[in-house]
């Protein structure tokens, strides 16, 4: 999908919301255990229920090959579930990945090629050679991990490197690689008040903004911040959405906490 496209999806739904597949067999009803896929019995379900308040689906890999081939298998199921019934739908591989050039081709191989993502998350830190890759294929874009989520990221992206944040070099720097128009990059809801700065260094890129629900992240902090023109913005919910009950009614309930954030998008987008 191209970016263009993504824009006229969220100014057609008044929404810029992506709802996170994260899949814990744990946590989902036990009625879906008696299912052949439970994980994709309960994706199809949520999916059924919530595509017309978002825009992007984001499954985090690592809820997937927690399980195996079948994991996997629910991981491939689901795409094709959406590139079938929604193909208007982004789609987003959150496995941040990187790794040499030779590897990383691969990567984007199976995540774009064969599966058939919109996108996929990687880590910067092994360099330019280890992201072109990615950056290779048209109408796929590659979201880099900027400033994240988590406390850990005071741990090395903060720190100062030639006079400013290594997160601020990541940005920069790879404003310069090849394809670089791409790039989408993370920030973390929690880390709102940096928005700012960082429109400074990258105005016009698209942002992948997680952490909003249980990392308890503000909405509208965020687009005070973050938002541009083009509004800029996919802002990520992923437990805060999928497990609202774990009752008969869990289709039901996240579409209901979907809906929550759907409409205060909608009214931030009409001011
Ligand atoms: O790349 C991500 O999506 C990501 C980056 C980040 O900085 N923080 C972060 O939480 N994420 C992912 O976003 C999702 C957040 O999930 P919830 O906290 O349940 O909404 C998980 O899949 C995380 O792995």
């Amino acid at each position: 999908m191209t970016t263009k496209q993504l824009i006229d999806q969220i100014r057609k739904k008044q929404s810029f919301l992506c709802i996170g597949l994260d899949v814990d067999i744990n946590k989902i009803p036990k009625h879906l255990l008696e299912e052949d896929d439970p994980i994709f019995a309960f994706n199809k379900a949520i999916i059924d229920a919530t595509h017309h308040l978002c825009v992007a689906y984001k499954p985090n890999t690592a809820f997937y090959e927690a399980y195996g081939i079948k994991g996997w298998q629910a991981l491939e199921k689901t795409i094709n579930y959406l590139n079938e019934n929604h193909p208007e739908i982004y789609t987003i591989a959150d496995a941040k990945r990187g790794d040499i050039g030779n590897t990383s081709s691969m990567y984007a191989k199976a995540f774009f090629e064969d599966l058939g993502f919109d996108s996929v998350t990687v880590a910067p830190y092994m360099g330019k050679d280890s992201v072109e890759p990615f950056l290779a294929f048209q109408d796929k874009h590659t979201i880099l991990l900027a400033l994240t989520s988590n406390q850990g990221a005071f741990d090395f992206q903060t720190l100062s490197v030639n006079g400013q944040e290594l997160y601020k070099e990541v940005l920069s720097i790879s404003k310069s690689w090849k394809n670089s128009e791409n790039l989408m990059y993370v920030v973390g809801a929690t880390k709102a008040e940096f928005l700012a700065d960082i429109r400074k260094i990258i105005p016009n890129s698209f942002l992948l903004v997680p952490g909003v629900g249980a990392q308890g992240g503000n909405l509208q902090d965020v687009c005070k911040y973050g938002m541009n023109d083009s509004v800029g913005l996919l802002i990520n919910s992923s437990r805060g959405i999928i497990y609202a009950s774990q009752n008969l009614d869990f289709a039901e309930a996240a579409a209901k906490k979907a809906e929550d954030l759907q409409s205060q998008m909608a009214v931030i987008l009409s001011q």
